[in-house]
């Protein structure tokens, strides 16, 4: 069984490795979309793979790194693509929910990223 929470947080952040004049090289912000998926047993008696709340209380330390932040300036973020971001919410998450499978980056509502750990 697969489940599916989804979060959004608003942050700033410019690409560094942009040649100068890029537009992606001066600071701007998204509406970042952030889901992580679970894949799971259910647990008896609950029927639910993981409580949607367990999720939350992980969740809410790194979200509070991100929403209303200037990522480049957070530790492993200083390159924030959308990729780098998956890859350092995965490696936030996984350990303490090993249930973990997929971290999507939606940078603008077109375009992201999907990581699921490799
Ligand atoms: N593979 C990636 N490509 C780009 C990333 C990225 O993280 N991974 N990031 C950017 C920029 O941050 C840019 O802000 C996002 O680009 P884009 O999706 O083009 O967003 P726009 O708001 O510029 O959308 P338009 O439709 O082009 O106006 C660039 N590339
Ligand atoms: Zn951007």
């Amino acid at each position: 069984m697969k489940i599916f929470k989804s979060y959004t947080f608003e942050a700033a952040h410019f690409l560094p490795q942009m040649p100068e004049g890029h537009p992606c090289r001066r600071i701007h912000g998204h509406s970042w979309k952030m889901e992580l998926h679970f894949d799971g047993e259910l647990v008896l008696p609950y029927e639910w793979v993981i409580d949607f709340h367990e999720i939350d209380s992980v969740v809410d330390p790194i979200y509070k790194i991100l929403d209303h932040n200037f990522l480049n300036e957070v530790e492993g973020l200083e390159n924030p693509t959308s990729e780098v971001i998956s890859i350092w919410v995965w490696n936030k998450i996984k350990e303490q929910l090993p249930a973990l499978c997929k971290v999507v980056i939606y940078e603008t509502p077109e375009a992201g990223t999907e990581y699921v750990g490799e």
